[in-house]
Parts: structure tokens; C-alpha cells; sequence
């Protein structure tokens, strides 16, 4: 079918429906109608959007880990121990069921199982099914999402959302660029219309569910611009099935001034590409996610990271904050590393939120910079799809007008290189075909100069390799040894 920028028909919708539900047993005991009756009888204590609605009244900054292991009762018990600590829960669902390869999944469970303890990077939520799935959300108080890395999201979406889960992350661009491979953006994009589609119609029944695009895309000195216009695509997007509840957010970039402009600037922007598209009727809210890149594996020095993103998340003025472990740099965290991150990100949010990041030029400046490139990328997107926007986002990216540094997809150009300023802001080093503005490519260049000057050296690509590393290696810019 061709991709096009409209809101699915019910025919459609019922049709392609029929489908996905065969795709694995466990879709076949899900009836949207059940799942309504289900999301409606739960409390609003359960309710993401209720909570984020709530931060946004209040000016608070929410914390939320990730976590997700291959057995019910195991994951039932992880969440339960995380759930003191924060004020939002994850369901990470594992790296086989992302790839809809459940048979795999179904293998991870019988090793678990065998082996007394978690085989599977996540929990494998569509194997468990319907029944199972509701057991995780009525063993916990506080509200559950669904945090994976799936393009063809649609049956998860459907066992997931029937089971009492209230918030859904990922979109067809941010959930392909940085972890597919081959995956046609247009077919993804269409998975995700569908995606969107069904949290619309839980809307049209007065049950509200978040979607949050992944906003940090290849988590790696990606500008701020960049994972702006796909979130705010993705957001548009979801808008145009129904969706009313949105999350735009962003990866931290280590520079104070340029992350704390890169959240008012999402905030503001979202809002203004919303009310351009004819949107008013909708919840905005931002997540910081903390550090996507590197960490150090000295368990001490990650917690400064943790903590670092933590500060910046509240200075930021973000809703949620999604919160990284001192196990980050080893794989898979303990539960005990995962609440340890919990407790040092409340620890910063707690003695950070009283205080308000004074109103400064040079954050203006950033914000304003940070506008203008999504501005200029996103009238191309719209130019490209004749105003189409998921067909101006397939063809932004075949043009590399929309390119994500360091992502594996191969319909992802790779062309614009990022590297860090002197002081740490992430600048843009090589352009490739993403339509900036003379004078902003100028400023970039001046802004890496500084740092060229300051380092006896020219910019060369090894300042971009040394920027990769620099944060594992205890520091934030990649200076020469
Ligand atoms: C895009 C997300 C990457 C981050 O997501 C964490 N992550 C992945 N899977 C799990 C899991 N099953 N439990 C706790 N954290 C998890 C990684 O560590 C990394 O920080």
C-alpha cells in the first residue's frame, strides 16, 4: 500500500488487523474491545499520561528507569523492587522480539527457564501474552511502558495495550534509522501509522496512552536538530492517527548551554510545528534521556555521569528523565544498579529542583541556532513530500536532508559528521546534504576553530573519534593525549 500522510480508515485498519493478530499465537486472544474495558477500570494512579500531565503542572522532573528480564515472576519481582525509586516504570522488551523473530524468544524463555535466571535481554512480551502481561501491570501501582527498538511494532502494540500498559515508545524513523538495518523506512513508517492508529482509537474510547518517539536515535554526538525534526515528524505522525499524549525527547549532549537550548527548543518547537499542522487538542511533554553514549566503566565515575544527566534533566526543565546505571559500560544491569542509578538521579533532582537555570544570551542564542536548523530541515522534509510529511521523511532521508551520525541503517546517508566545540557543545564538522543555512554552517565552523586553536591541531575526523570515547575515558571533550 503507498505510504501516505493520512489517518487510517477503520476498513483498513480492521483489515490489516486480522493479520497481525495471526502472526503469533498469543495475538489471537486479544480483543480491542476487552482491552478498552481493561485500560478503563484502571486507576489513574496507573495512568502515564495522568503522571506526565501532572509534572507538567508542577514543573517537576519524573524519573523513569529501563529494565526488562525473559521471566514473568522475575520481571514481576524487578520492577517491584525498582518501583519505590522511581516514579515511572519501563517494560525493556528483549533484542528477539524487536526483530518479531518470537520463535527465538520463545527459545530465550525455555533457556531462562532452564537456567533459573534471565537468558533474554528483555522481556519477551508477546510470547508471554495477554493474561501474563496483565499480571506484570496488577502486580505493580505505578504506571508501565513499553520501551523496545521494534519497526514492526504492531502485534507488541496490541498484547501490550490490551494488557493495562499505558505508555508506548519508538516511532517508524526512530525505531529503524538506529536499529535496522534494511528495513524500508516506508514500510516502518506504515507499521508505526498502524502503532499509532490503535493508541488513537483507545483515545476515541477515553483511554489515553503515551507515545514517546525515541528521541535519541544513535545516542552518539547526534546535533540536537537532527533528533529534533524526528521527533517532531514522529509526533506529527502520531497526531494525525489520534494520539494526544506526546513525549518528545532528547539524548544529552554534555554541554550545559547547548542541553539545557535543546529541551526549551523541543518543547517550543513541538508546539509550533503542532499548531502549524492544526493541532491544539493535545499534551506535550519532554524526556532527557541521560548519557547515550560511552560510559565509563569505573562504577564511581558513572555515577557522576548519572548524576550529571540527572542536573541537567532538572536545569532542562524536562518532564521525565530516563536513567542510565553504573553497570552501563558492562552490559545488562542488577536490579541493585539499576535502583542505584534510580536513587543518585533522585538524589540530584531533589537538591536541582528548587533552582532555576538563570535566563542567559548565550542559551538564547543556542535555542534560537537549534530553531533555525529544524526549521530549514523540516521545510525541505515538507518541500521533498510535496507536504506530505512521512513521505518527505522517506525522501529526506534518501536525499540525506534528514541524516543520523553513526546509525546502521543503509537509507541513512552517514555524511553529516558531528564534533565537539571547545567546550563541549556538539557542532557539525561535515554537513553532507542537510540543508543548513550559510551563515549557521559558518558559525559551526568558527565554533570548531576555537577548539582546533585551542588544541595546536586542525579539525580532522580523529577529533570525532576521540569525542566518541572521551566520556569513557573520564572526559567530555576528546582532547589529544
Ligand atoms: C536505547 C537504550 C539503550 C540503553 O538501554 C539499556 N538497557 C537495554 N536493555 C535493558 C534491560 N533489559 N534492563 C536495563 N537496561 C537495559 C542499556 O543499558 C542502555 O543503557
Amino acid at each position: 500500500m503507498k505510504l501516505k500522510s493520512e489517518k487510517m480508515t477503520m476498513e483498513a485498519f480492521q483489515a490489516e488487523r486480522e493479520e497481525v493478530m495471526r502472526t503469533w499465537p498469543t495475538g489471537q486472544g486479544v480483543d480491542f474491545e476487552d482491552g478498552v474495558r481493561y485500560q478503563l477500570a484502571l486507576p489513574e494512579s496507573k495512568r502515564f499520561s495522568s503522571a506526565l500531565a501532572k509534572a507538567e503542572r508542577e514543573g517537576k522532573t519524573l524519573c523513569q528507569p529501563r529494565a526488562g528480564v525473559a521471566l514473568v515472576d522475575e520481571h514481576i519481582k524487578l520492577l517491584q523492587f525498582l518501583e519505590p525509586s522511581c516514579d515511572l516504570l519501563p517494560s525493556t522488551i528483549d533484542a528477539y522480539t524487536r526483530l518479531n523473530h518470537y520463535e527465538k524468544a520463545a527459545e530465550g524463555v525455555a533457556r531462562s527457564l532452564a537456567a533459573g535466571t534471565s537468558l533474554l535481554n528483555g522481556f519477551p512480551a508477546v510470547n508471554h501474552g495477554l493474561a501474563e502481561c496483565r499480571r506484570v501491570v496488577e502486580a505493580l501501582k505505578k504506571p508501565v511502558q513499553v520501551r523496545h527498538g521494534t519497526p514492526d511494532a504492531r502485534l507488541l502494540g496490541e498484547i501490550t495495550l490490551a494488557a493495562g500498559f499505558t505508555a508506548y515508545e519508538g516511532g517508524g524513523i526512530s525505531y529503524n534509522i538506529p536499529y535496522a538495518k534494511k528495513v524500508p523506512l516506508e514500510r516502518s513508517i506504515r507499521h508505526w501509522q498502524y502503532c499509532d492508529r490503535l493508541v488513537g482509537l483507545y483515545e476515541e474510547r477515553g483511554v489515553r496512552i503515551n507515545r514517546e518517539p525515541f528521541g535519541p536515535l544513535s545516542g552518539t554526538l547526534v546535533p540536537p536538530f537532527v533528533s529534533h525534526c524526528v521527533a517532531i515528524i514522529e509526533g506529527l505522525l502520531a497526531l494525525e492517527q489520534g494520539c494526544k499524549c506526546i513525549t518528545l525527547g532528547y539524548g544529552q549532549a554534555g554541554n550545559i548551554v547547548q542541553d539545557i537550548a535543546a529541551i526549551r527548543s523541543l518543547r517550543e518547537l513541538g508546539h509550533e510545528f503542532f499548531r502549524a499542522a492544526g493541532y491544539e487538542d493535545y499534551a506535550l511533554s519532554t524526556v532527557f534521556h541521560q548519557w547515550m553514549g560511552g560510559f565509563p566503566e569505573n562504577e564511581a565515575m558513572a555515577f557522576s555521569v548519572i548524576a550529571w544527566g540527572s542536573a541537567m534533566a532538572a536545569l532542562s526543565g524536562a518532564t521525565k528523565v530516563i536513567v542510565k546505571t553504573p553497570h552501563e559500560a558492562s552490559g545488562i544491569p542488577t536490579k541493585e544498579a539499576n535502583k542505584q542509578g534510580l536513587d543518585a538521579t533522585t538524589q540530584l533532582l531533589n537538591m536541582v529542583r528548587e533552582q532555576v537555570f538563570p535566563a542567559s544570551p548565550v542559551v538564547d542564542l543556542e535555542v534560537e541556532l537549534i530553531k533555525r536548523e529544524v526549521r530549514a530541515v523540516m521545510a525541505k522534509v515538507f518541500e521533498l513530500g510535496n507536504g506530505d510529511v512521512a513521505v518527505g521523511a522517506v525522501r529526506a532521508f534518501e536525499a540525506g536532508v534528514l541524516d543520523v551520525p553513526f546509525a546502521p541503517a543503509t537509507c541513512n546517508a552517514g555524511k553529516l559528521m558531528p564534533v565537539r566545540d571547545n567546550e563541549g557543545a556538539v557542532r557539525i564538522f561535515e554537513v553532507g546534504r542537510v540543508p543548513l543555512p550559510d551563515d549557521v554552517l559558518a558559525y559551526h565552523k568558527e565554533k570548531i576553530a576555537e577548539r582546533a586553536k585551542a588544541e595546536n591541531r586542525a579539525p580532522v575526523f580523529q577529533m570525532v573519534v576521540d569525542d566518541i570515547y572521551a566520556i569513557s575515558k573520564s572526559k567530555l571533550i576528546g582532547r589529544p593525549r
